[in-house]
Order: structure tokens, then C-alpha cells, then sequence
């Protein structure tokens, strides 16, 4: 999806290029230990130290392409942004634009405040090189985008921040941006909103426009962008295609979090949830069951039989049920219920719907429910488990285990999950439906 309507002649030339760039910030640390630092300016000044936001990034950013910048909290990013727009100089290396840059980049930034909509529409006109004839061109355009109609009169510093990213985003795309570079801004406005930006970035993108978007929305970065560049404490980890690049990222996120999970787990020392008689069911219905068999415990097991603290959408998972029987039970079968958190039940697998009842000895077992591709999306899921015998109940759970679902690859389908399916086209030569 995500190349399909760039034009295939696209140059590959660099809109901007970024070489062997650096950013050193001065952060001035104003804590104050004693009476003496509290009035000696020197020890003060000692207390400032420099940090260093980018480390030598080397990149291009390919003209007319839709490019991407994902990273943690504080890896970079608007620093990077903010050195292309001009608004900073890097510390060292050089940073190139080969166009006319038009950014949206912090709230409010680029406007005058005691000037109304229209006078800063002129102002962010003219920064940009153009001249009025052709801001009064694009101002119809831009007021109606921006649907500040009512307001575009008045003085922009009595703008709710929503109304300043309709202004800003208006101004920006109408402009005729040759690179236009968008901090995750957009996200303040409302949903109709968001809607026509997004449909407008890809107009833009249609139009040959090279787009630079920093925004921690991965789904959007892998349908709307070519490329993208994942940055790391300030340093470039990977770039490459928007795809590829998003996958990894998700892929190093998780697995920083299942070891943070399994550390916690190290240090409480538990490893699976374990149910006892004496559990709070707050809000739920309390177990049931005749108890000839309890459940003990749920275990999430990965594609190599690992537990894991979440399982992940499209792979392959086990959900191990532990339990206990007092005597021989000849013919029981388990069920299990998938509750999102928003209280819809996704799936209620039971081994009874299939050939699968299980003599169960007395004593302690365990038996695994395993699916091939999990098609839960990503969110938490409520878990409900049962042991029964044609409808006597042995053991009954109400929503006691919680499971945390993940991406590994980008998820874009809404729903609660994912359809297993195939596309395919019939042409007029070609038969309707297969046999
Ligand atoms: N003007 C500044 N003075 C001092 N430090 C700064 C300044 N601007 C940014 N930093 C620091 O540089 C680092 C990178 O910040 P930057 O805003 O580029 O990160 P980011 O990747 O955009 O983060 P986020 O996803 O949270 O927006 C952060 O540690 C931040 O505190």
C-alpha cells in the first residue's frame, strides 16, 4: 500500500541531507544543595552540563517521498526536525534542504500572537517567500481548511491549542510546500480533523511533496509513509523501508519489555498466575463449579513453548491450563473465554466443540489450548476458564487472567481481530467464483 501511487519515475535524489550531524544542548541544573551553592555563581555555573541530543546522524531524506521518524521519548527526533526547519543549528556536521521548507512543528510556533488568523496567514506566507499576491490566492483555500471561519479575525492568542493546529496545518499544507516537515502535532486536533490532514498528506505525497512526519502512531508511519529512520538515544539505528523499519522497532520494544516483565517476575518471584479459593472477584461473578477438578493456574506460552508475560497477533501461542483433580474424572472438557477490555467477548474456544474430551486422573495436569496464528489484536483480554462434564460444572473462572496482546508487525485492520483471509480479483475472462 504504501508505494502504490508514488509515481514509479520518482527521482531519488536528496530533499534533505543530513551529514554526520550533532546537537549539543547546555542542560543548566538548577538544584541547590547548600547555603554555599545557593549564593556562589561559580558553583552554580559548575552545575550546567552539556548534552548531546543527536551523535552524528548521516541520512537522506529522498525528494517526493513521504518519510518517517519514529524512536522512543527523547531519542531525537523534533531535534532533528527543528535543525531541518532552521530553527536550531546542529553543533556539527551539515544539514541540507533542497526546497522550500514549510513546518508544523510546536503549538503556536511561527504565529503572532496579537494578530489575528488572517495577518499571521500573511506572516507565515511571507517567511516562506511568497508574495502576497499568492497568499491571497491560497487564502480562501486556507481559512476554509483551517473551518476558523468565525475566528480568522480575532487575535490568535485567544485560540484553544486544537484552533492553533487547524491554523498552523492549514497554513502549512496550502502553502505550497516543496518539503514539508509535520511534529506530531496533528494528533491535538479532533478526529474530523485529523481525517482531512491525513487525507490531505496524501494529496501531497500524490503531488511529488516530500513529507517528513515525526509521530509514535507506527501504523500510520507504515501505511502513509516510503521510508523511515528509527533513532536511538541520538544516534540512527535503522533506516530503510517504512515497513521494515516499523517491525523492527516493535520488535526491539517487545523484547525490552518482556525482559523488563520477566525481571519483575524474577523479582516477585511468580511466574504464572495461580488461582486460590480465597481470590477477590470484585464485580464478577464469583467461581462456580463442583471442585472435583479446580483450575490452578494459566501459563502464556510463546512458539517455543517460553512463557511470556503478552502473546503476540499473528504468532504462533499456547495457553497452558493447570489443575487439580481430587478423583478420576473420565470426561471433561475445558473452555476458555476472551474478553476484551472493552467488555466484548472475542473468541470462547472449548475443547468440546471439537473431538476433545480428556480423562483426567486424580492429581495434578495440565492442558494446552494451542492456535497457529493468535488472531487477537493487540489490547487486554479478560480470561474466563472452565472445566466441565456435559454441562455439570467442575470449575468455573469468571474473567480472572489478565492477557496482554501485542503487535510483532504493524497492525492497521480495526476490530478486535484479525481475519484470516485471501484477496483475490476475477476478471471478465476469468470465472466469477471458484468451484
Ligand atoms: N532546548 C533544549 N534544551 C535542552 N535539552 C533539550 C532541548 N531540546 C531537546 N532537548 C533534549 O534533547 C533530547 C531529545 O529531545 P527531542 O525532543 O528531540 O526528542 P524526541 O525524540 O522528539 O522525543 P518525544 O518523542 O518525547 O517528542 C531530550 O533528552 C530533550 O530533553
Amino acid at each position: 500500500m504504501q508505494t502504490e501511487d508514488v509515481p514509479e519515475e520518482a527521482p531519488r535524489e536528496a530533499a534533505i541531507s543530513v551529514r554526520d550531524v550533532t546537537k549539543k544542548f547546555r542542560l543548566h541544573n538548577d538544584r541547590k544543595t547548600n547555603v554555599k551553592e545557593m549564593f556562589s555563581s561559580r558553583e552554580r555555573r559548575n552545575r550546567s552540563e552539556d548534552f548531546w541530543a543527536l551523535k552524528g546522524v548521516t541520512l537522506d531524506i529522498p525528494r517526493g517521498r513521504t518519510f518517517g521518524l519514529i524512536g522512543h521519548n527523547g531519542s531525537g527526533k523534533s531535534t532533528l526536525l527543528k535543525l531541518v526547519a532552521g530553527i536550531h543549528r546542529p553543533s556539527s556536521g551539515s544539514i541540507t534542504a533542497h526546497g522550500r521548507v514549510s513546518a508544523m512543528l510546536e503549538l503556536g510556533a511561527g504565529f503572532h500572537p496579537e494578530m489575528s488568523g488572517r495577518d499571521n496567514i500573511y506572516l507565515n506566507g511571507s517567511i516562506l517567500g511568497m508574495t502576497r499576491k499568492q497568499i491571497d490566492a491560497a487564502m480562501d483555500e486556507i481559512i476554509a481548511f483551517s473551518g476558523l471561519e468565525e475566528f480568522i479575525d480575532t487575535p490568535v492568542k485567544v485560540y484553544s491549542s486544537g484552533m492553533y493546529v487547524r491554523l498552523g496545518f492549514a497554513i502549512a499544507v496550502n502553502l505550497e510546500p516543496e518539503i514539508l516537515i509535520i511534529d506530531e502535532v496533528i494528533a491535538v486536533g479532533d478526529e474530523a480533523f485529523q481525517r482531512r490532514c491525513f487525507d490531505h498528506l496524501y494529496e501531497l505525497r500524490r503531488k511529488g511533496v516530500t513529507i517528513v512526519l515525526v509521530t509514535h502512531s507506527l501504523a500510520l508511519v507504515a501505511d502513509l509513509c516510503d521510508e523511515a529512520a528509527w533513532l536511538d538515544g541520538g544516534t540512527l539505528k535503522r533506516v530503510g523501508p517504512a515497513r521494515e523499519v516499523v517491525d523492527d522497532y516493535l520488535s526491539a520494544v517487545n523484547e525490552r519489555e518482556a525482559a523488563a516483565d520477566d525481571a519483575e517476575a524474577a523479582a516477585t518471584g511468580q511466574t504464572d498466575v495461580v488461582v486460590t479459593d480465597d481470590d477477590e472477584f470484585e464485580g464478577r461473578t464469583p467461581r462456580r463449579g463442583s471442585g472435583e477438578i479446580r483450575v490452578t493456574g494459566i501459563q502464556f506460552l510463546d512458539q517455543d513453548g517460553v512463557e511470556r508475560k503478552f502473546l503476540s497477533t499473528g504468532r504462533p501461542c499456547t495457553v497452558r491450563i493447570s489443575y487439580q483433580a481430587t478423583e478420576d474424572l473420565p470426561d471433561v472438557t475445558f473452555g476458555l473465554a476472551f474478553v476484551h477490555e472493552s467488555g466484548v467477548q472475542a473468541a470462547g474456544p472449548n475443547s468440546g466443540y471439537g473431538p476433545d474430551t480428556f480423562v483426567v486422573p486424580a492429581g495434578t495436569g495440565a492442558v494446552d489450548y494451542t492456535v497457529d496464528s493468535l488472531p487477537l489484536q493487540p489490547g487486554e483480554f479478560l480470561l474466563s476458564v472452565a472445566a466441565v462434564d456435559k454441562g455439570h460444572m467442575y470449575d468455573y473462572i469468571d474473567r480472572a487472567f489478565v492477557l496482554k496482546v501485542r503487535a510483532e508487525d504493524v497492525v492497521t485492520e480495526p476490530g478486535l481481530v484479525r481475519m484470516p483471509g485471501r484477496w483475490r480479483q476475477h476478471t471478465a475472462a476469468a470465472p466469477a467464483i471458484e468451484q
